[in-house]
């Protein structure tokens, strides 16, 4: 049976939770005085919002094959993204065959070097990536982790990121990644603070279930070392994305500044294998964090893992829900998973892309068992207004 080939390549903005899950209502954890490297301007400090965190949105990314199959995904772009993949993205993928993701791959990196390389333009691409391994799922009746080779664990285990790992430990996740609140703008006293708030979490879980600080980029070398050194004593795992995601130079340094044992873990904002080859061979980093909706998608994070695997570094992707489930599944270096805690005040467990999809999976007990179900194996909710800005 000859191989179907794309038909179209459409692209949706949604705005309100979803795949750009920043874009949240008032009262929610993940807007609460979060320390950032705009905390330096007061006007900025108390909202990541309201210097913009939110202002691309939810992009969606349909691909139509020509035996009527329909794949997608979703990730954050909102309009530049959709541009993007109707004005430039189109023309490397609508003709070619389902299976020839690599070529298609190839041919938008390529394509846009001259104008992306990361950010948004990756985001993009890797929006359509994923869309296209979505529908070779559907087209072949397979989960794409069958087609990534199969899985390696019968089920994932994860942590939970919010403010409340002390919920989280009850709810069954093997560690709570807390936001950190107080950028060096605020001195000692932020520093104080800081230590403080990880010293009662401490307090409330006890030992041995994992505490870790995601520092959003919001610090100097001097100021992750002070909390690093001071974390050490309430047995911090791990200090994440610390420094800008360009200052590898000092993220090697803070890798040798930190107490023995204590990991530092980045990569959520790099994208490409060029980009993790220098967090690696810098020796950047113990755990990177690929965000598979960000970093170029799946056919790029196959290549990116090997290469942390070369390296002896674990690879445990940004939360991307299913997006990640089906990869972290099938890697031995990727033991565990990030589930982001979706609920405003982290005391639930919700559904990531929250209410964008149908069908999304949640942990249970801290895990998930990834369905077998065709493509990444959710639906779009049709509740949700698809908005298409530009048309062939
Ligand atoms: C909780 C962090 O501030 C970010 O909002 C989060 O998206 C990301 O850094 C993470 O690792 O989950
Ligand atoms: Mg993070």
């Amino acid at each position: 049976m000859a191989v179907p080939t794309i038909r179209q390549l459409r692209a949706f903005t949604v705005r309100g939770g979803g795949a750009d899950y920043h874009d949240q209502g008032a009262d929610h954890w993940i807007d609460d005085h979060i320390a950032t490297p705009m905390s330096k301007y007061p006007e900025y400090r108390q909202s990541r919002q309201s210097f913009g965190l939110n202002v691309l949105g939810t992009l969606v990314v349909e691909v139509e094959a020509s035996d009527g199959t329909v794949g997608f995904a979703v990730t954050t772009g909102g309009e530049i993204g959709a541009w993007i993949v109707e004005k430039h993205l189109a023309r490397f993928v609508e003709g070619q065959k389902v299976t020839d993701i690599e070529k298609m791959w190839d041919q938008m990196y390529n394509g846009t070097l001259f104008y992306g390389r990361k950010g948004i333009v990756l985001n993009v691409i890797s929006g359509v990536d994923l869309a296209l391994w979505d529908l070779l799922g559907k087209v072949r009746q397979e989960p794409v982790y069958q087609l990534l080779g199969g899985p390696v664990r019968d089920e994932l285990q994860f942590y939970a990121t919010g403010a409340r790992p002390d919920l989280a430990k009850k709810m069954g996740f093997i560690g709570g990644k807390l936001p950190l609140h107080h950028a060096p703008a605020e001195g000692e006293e932020g520093l104080r603070k800081n230590l403080a708030l990880l010293a009662d979490m401490r307090e409330r879980v006890g030992d041995g279930f994992w505490l870790m600080y995601d520092c959003w980029m919001s610090l100097d070398v001097n100021y992750a070392t002070k909390l690093a050194l001071g974390a050490q004593e309430f047995g911090l795992k791990w200090i994440e994305e610390a420094l800008s995601p360009d200052d590898y130079w000092g993220y090697a340094q803070l890798r040798r500044n930190v107490p023995k044992g204590m990991l530092v873990t980045t990569g959520e904002h790099e994208a490409t294998r060029w980009g993790f080859r220098m967090l690696l061979e810098m020796g950047c980093c113990d755990i990177i964090q690929p965000d598979v909706g960000w970093c170029g998608g799946i056919t790029e994070l196959v290549k990116i893992s090997a290469l942390a695997d070369a390296h002896g570094a674990l690879v445990v992707p940004h939360g991307s829900s299913v997006y990640s489930y089906h990869f972290v599944v099938t890697r031995h270096n990727s033991p565990f998973a990030e589930f982001l805690m979706m609920a405003p005040k982290a005391d639930e467990v919700v559904p990531m892309f929250n209410p964008l999809l149908l069908d999304e999976p949640v942990p249970v007990n801290g895990r998930l068992k990834v369905p077998e179900t065709p493509g990444f194996g959710v639906r779009l909710n049709p509740d949700c207004a698809l908005n298409r800005p530009h048309t062939h």
